[in-house]
């Protein structure tokens, strides 16, 4: 099972979620890669099982301008076999909490076989681990039904 998180961060509050969400993903996963969206090669889409993408929210419930490639490239070409998750920070001082996230769950829905979304307000806490564990669960799970309906041969 080859997973793929892909995520962008400034201050830092998605990345440690990024790093969390590895962590799980290592004790269900073999193949687990991580990339900072700009290190992540695009025609790589295709090698992986599952994209989990994480980001956060700019400007008034924005995509960050970085994420845009990969939105695009997802927006344009349906990869229905793809399981994908996405998860983001955000701030609930914003009137649209986590609004990137909901613009990827939207293209992710149309073009992938997206599993689950998750959002964490800021740095994420303690309490949040345990929705962190579903998140990866329901991905490898997706991912595992797949394989064993050998959808991917
Ligand atoms: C200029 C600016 C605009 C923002 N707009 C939003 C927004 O519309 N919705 C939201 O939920 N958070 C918004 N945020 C908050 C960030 O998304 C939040 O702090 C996030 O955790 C930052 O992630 P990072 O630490 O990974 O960079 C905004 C932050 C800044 C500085």
């Amino acid at each position: 099972m080859r997973i793929a998180i892909v995520y962008t961060s400034i201050t830092g509050n998605t990345e440690e979620l990024a790093l969390l969400l590895c962590e799980q993903f290592k004790k269900n996963v073999d193949d687990i890669f991580l990339y900072r969206i700009e290190q992540f090669p695009l025609h790589t889409l295709e090698n992986f099982d599952a994209i989990v993408i994480g980001t956060y929210t700019w400007g008034n419930g924005d995509i960050p301008i970085e994420m845009e490639q990969i939105f695009q490239a997802i927006a344009k070409r349906e990869r229905k076999n793809l399981v994908t998750g996405i998860f983001g920070t955000g701030d609930r001082f914003y009137p649209y909490f986590c609004g990137a996230v909901d613009r990827f769950k939207d293209v992710l829905n149309n073009s992938t076989d997206l599993a689950v979304t998750l959002k964490v307000e800021l740095l994420p806490q303690e309490l949040d681990l345990n929705r962190c564990m579903k998140f990866v669960n329901i991905i490898s799970e997706r991912v595992q039904m797949k394989h064993q309906l050998n959808v991917y041969s």
